[in-house]
Parts: structure tokens; sequence; C-alpha cells
């Protein structure tokens, strides 16, 4: 899974923390079934919490964006988030007997807010390039969990999470992300990325939200 050409290179960047996020024990629990369903419920009320800022910080996307093109996408990420990723969340807490009420009512731990609100900084501090990268590795690591679950997951205990970004919808949304972040490198760091005084910045930002991301599975094994 490769998500276009930039996300290899960010991922190559963050070295061991890239395994360590899209390996972690937690997602072996989904794989196999033996996640604890508490832990599960715990880090899905978390995780729509995260989603809320998460939207926010997309649509932070669509006001930083240059082009129509970017904003297009920014902006059917958002909506995509909403409508499409929270329904996971909504419908299995509803499931549990967690309402709405009690999901928006949630209080954040301190793993999820300092990974959201990084990423909101990520885009107030910077440009739209680097709140890209601060947004990458949530976007494009459950893509690739998700994909990898979808092929090997041992049991269907968590068959709904892993179809939810195993599926073929968000698996569209990763490779429309990966096309943009290539687009709004190219346009803002030149022709070779790699090249520009800017590229250490990016790779720094994709491996910060990449610890920040491992933090959160941490967090979901601690009910
Ligand atoms: C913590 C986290 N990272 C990434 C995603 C994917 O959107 C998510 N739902 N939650």
């Amino acid at each position: 899974m490769s998500y276009g050409r930039t996300f290899p290179l960010w991922r190559a960047a963050a070295g061991g923390d890239w395994r360590a996020y899209t390996r972690h024990p937690f997602v072996a629990g989904l794989a196999d079934g033996s996640l604890p369903r508490d832990a599960f419920l715990h880090y899905l009320v978390q995780d729509y919490l995260f989603l809320v800022h998460f939207a926010r910080a997309w649509a932070l996307a669509v006001t930083k964006a240059d082009t129509i093109e970017e904003m297009r996408t920014c902006a059917a990420t958002t909506q995509a988030l909403i409508d499409d990723e929270m329904r996971l969340h909504v419908e299995t807490c509803a499931a549990a007997g967690i309402d709405a009420a009690v999901l928006q009512a949630a209080e954040e731990r301190p793993a999820n807010l300092a990974y959201t609100r990084y990423v909101l900084d990520a885009g107030h501090a910077g440009d739209f390039a680097d709140l890209l990268a601060a947004l990458a590795p949530c976007v494009l690591g459950y893509g690739e969990i998700g994909a990898r679950l979808a092929d090997e997951a041992t049991a269907d205990t968590y068959r709904d999470w892993i179809g939810t970004y195993g599926g073929a919808d968000y698996q569209a949304l990763c490779a429309e992300v990966g096309a943009l972040i290539d687009g709004a490198v190219a346009r803002r760091l030149g022709p070779a990325p790699e090249d520009s005084p800017r590229w250490p910045g990016l790779c720094r930002r994709f491996a910060t939200a990449t610890r920040l991301e491992i933090g959160f599975w941490d967090m979901g094994l601690a009910p």
C-alpha cells in the first residue's frame, strides 16, 4: 500500500516508530479478537472525540488550501469523517448502551488531547504542507492497518472496525489524500521536495504525529 510517492518517504523517515504504530499490540488484538471489549469501547469513545477535532483540522485545511482542487479534497475529507467514519463510533457505542449525549460529554484523555491539539497547532502555526504532514499518519496509517487486517484478521470480533478502514470507501479516501499530499508538496517545495530546506521539518511533523498515534493506542489499552 503506497498512497502516492510522498507518504512512503515520510513513513521511512519515521523509522521504527511507524512499525510500533501500525503493529501495536492494540492492532494485534483487533486482528485476532483478543482485545478486551471494554478497552475497545473506551478507545472508541475517545476516538469519537478525536474525530471531532480531526474534522476541525481538515476544515482548517480548507482555509489553508491554495487551489479549488485542494479545497475540494479537504472539504470532502471533512465530510467523510463526519458522515462515514463517525457512524462506526456512534452505532457501535449505541449498541453497547453508550448514547450520543454520553459520547459528546466524555472527557478527553491527555493522550487524545495532545494528539488533536498538536495537529491543529501544526495547521495554525504552519502552512498547508505542515498541516498535511501532521494529518497524514492518522489517515494513511489507519488505511494501511485496515487493508492489512482485512487480509490477515483471524477473528471477526472487530470486523466492523476492520471493514470501515479496510473497505473500498476508506481506501479510496486514502488514495485521494495521498495524491493531495503529492500535489501540495510539489506545489510548495518544488519538483525535488526532498532537497527543499522545508523537507526535514515536514518529516519531523509526520514523525511526531506517528509517536502520538502510538500514545493513542497505549491509551486505548488502559481503560
Ligand atoms: C487516533 C486515530 N487516528 C487515525 C484515525 C483515522 O481517521 C482515527 N480514527 N483515530
